[in-house]
């Protein structure tokens, strides 16, 4: 599997992994060599987290057996793995909201202790920021709650990075950019590359496939607890790398629908101008339209989001007046969207509770039934969705969040971000859907950090310090466009 003349640092073979009738691994033979860059694809629920927790020793194999620099590891902990050099950049951030970026740095780092261990984390975390993410803009005494969800991925992915005692041969990134904006994710792949030349490990695991495609050295293609393919990387392109993770045809239909979209617009939804705007631009969103809202991340994007959805559930209007039901799909899903105790079907059904009554109870079989349609529509991959939320794979759940806010009664959707982690397959599903909803006249307002995205958008509001700094239809967009007035002065 590994290609020639390298030198082969971890190899996993014959793994099983099973969760009740589940088998998450199926028999994956997989391997990452020194100096090699792996990428790992495979639909949501593939079993790339699994595989990962195995290679970090946070989880035990069923089957099978791991070798690391030729030795066979047969009592495998997490522990052995951070003294072999392992580290893992996990898709839900880790670091503790409460606790400073130097205090969180002192944790995976044991050994700075003593007189002065803060002035020594600081420095620690301080120069790997700078040197993979020069213009960051984090200070290492920043409560991590008080940043925003990219600031947070950044430090996240360089505390990674940070060498105290033990040494650093392999760093896993799963999903490193889906918080980052264009600008930042090219920053963090740059370094990665460098990392790599230096002789360093790396398993990058994205759905944003030419992310993989031009970063990693080989390609391993999961797909229902299996390997299905493994090539260098120069062996796929886009095309291949869809079909053989199992979504060809999907594409095809999807595309061919961009094109034909046209729709009249309806009466006004939204309009709201973000705090900081010193001119008299606003935010216009109509009935049937889909607005998007772009720029480099942390730039107001999310507050305004926030202030609109806020503003639907008070009397006074000022800065911004919405006019119908307001549903949000929140980025970080962890902090703000998923319930952990409650079952796949409850999260969905929540924002739909008036529906779902049967006299002064919530009927159990209307629930269902709206899961149901739903797990259908959007491919929620479950045996069983009474099943707790948190047994559903990452992208998974981000779909159940889109259950939730799609299945309500609201006229307004608002999307933070919402396709993190979500694979490339079902994204296209969801635009569709999107589209044909917007159609049906409900109106979206959708912060994206995937630049593609903003293809299915009427209109497309760029921000810059907390201010709307251009407003661009679907037809003038394009990448330079958005960057270069991500760049201009706001008005
Ligand atoms: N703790 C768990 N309990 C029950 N089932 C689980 C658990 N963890 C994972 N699974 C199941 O194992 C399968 C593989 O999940 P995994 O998280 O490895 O997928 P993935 O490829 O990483 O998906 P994604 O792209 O959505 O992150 C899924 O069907 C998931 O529901």
């Amino acid at each position: 599997m590994l290609a020639d003349n390298r030198n082969t640092f971890i190899k996993l073979h014959d793994a099983e992994k099973h969760f009740g009738a589940v088998r998450a691994l199926d028999g994956v033979d997989f391997a990452v060599g020194r100096g090699e860059c792996v990428g790992l694809v495979g639909h949501n629920g593939a079993g790339k987290s699994t595989l990962v927790h195995m290679v970090v020793g946070t989880m035990q194999l069923d089957r099978g057996g791991i070798v690391i620099s030729d030795i066979a590891e047969d009592n495998y902990t997490v522990g052995r793995g951070k003294n072999l050099g392992i580290r893992c950049v996990f898709q839900e951030l880790s670091l503790c909201p409460n606790l400073s970026v130097a205090e969180n740095t002192r944790i995976n780092h044991p050994s700075l202790r003593g007189f002065g261990w803060h002035r020594r984390a600081a420095a620690l975390i301080g120069a790997k920021l700078d040197e993979i993410f020069p213009d960051h803009g984090i200070d290492a005494s920043d409560i991590v709650s008080d940043l925003s969800l990219g600031r947070r991925q950044m430090v996240e992915v360089a505390r990674a990075f940070t060498v105290s005692e033990n040494p650093l041969n392999l760093v896993i990134l799963d999903e490193p950019t889906s918080s980052l904006d264009a600008h930042t994710a090219g920053q963090l792949l740059a370094f990665v590359r460098r990392f790599v030349a230096g002789g360093g490990s790396c398993i990058l695991i994205s759905h944003v496939l030419g992310e993989v495609l031009q970063n990693a050295d080989r390609i391993v293609v999961m797909r229902d607890g299996k390997v299905v393919a493994a090539d260098s990387a120069k062996a796929f392109d886009r095309d291949r790398l869809v079909a053989t993770m199992g979504g060809a045809e999907r594409r095809e239909k999807v595309t061919a629908e961009v094109q034909a979209d046209e729709m009249a617009v309806g009466a006004l939804r939204v309009r709201a101008r973000a705090a900081r705007q010193r001119d008299g631009t606003e935010l216009i969103a109509h009935a049937g339209e889909i607005i998007g809202l772009a720029g480099l991340a942390g730039h107001g994007q999310t507050d305004l989001l926030l202030d609109i959805y806020r503003a639907a559930s008070r009397r006074r209007k000022t800065r911004v007046e919405v006019t119908a039901p307001v549903a949000l799909v929140a980025g970080d899903r962890q902090s703000d969207g998923i319930f952990p105790q409650w079952s796949i079907a409850k999260n969905i059904g929540i924002r739909s509770l008036s529906r779902l009554r049967k006299g002064l109870l919530i009927s159990a079989k209307k629930e269902a039934e709206l899961a149901q349609v739903w797990q259908k529509r959007i491919n929620i991959r479950t045996p069983d969705l009474n099943n707790n939320i948190l047994s559903l794979s990452g992208g998974n759940q981000q779909k159940a969040l889109f259950a939730r806010a799609l299945g309500s009664d609201a006229d307004i959707i608002l999307m933070d971000d919402p396709m993190r982690g979500v694979d490339i397959g079902t994204k296209l599903e969801v635009y569709e859907l999107i589209r044909q909803e917007a159609r049906k006249g409900r109106t979206f307002v959708w912060y994206t950090t995937e630049t593609e995205e903003l293809d299915n958008c009427d209109h497309i509001y760029v921000f810059k310090g907390g201010h709307i700094v251009a407003n661009l239809r679907r037809e003038e967009l394009t990448e330079e466009k958005i960057i270069q007035s991500s760049f201009e002065e706001a008005r």
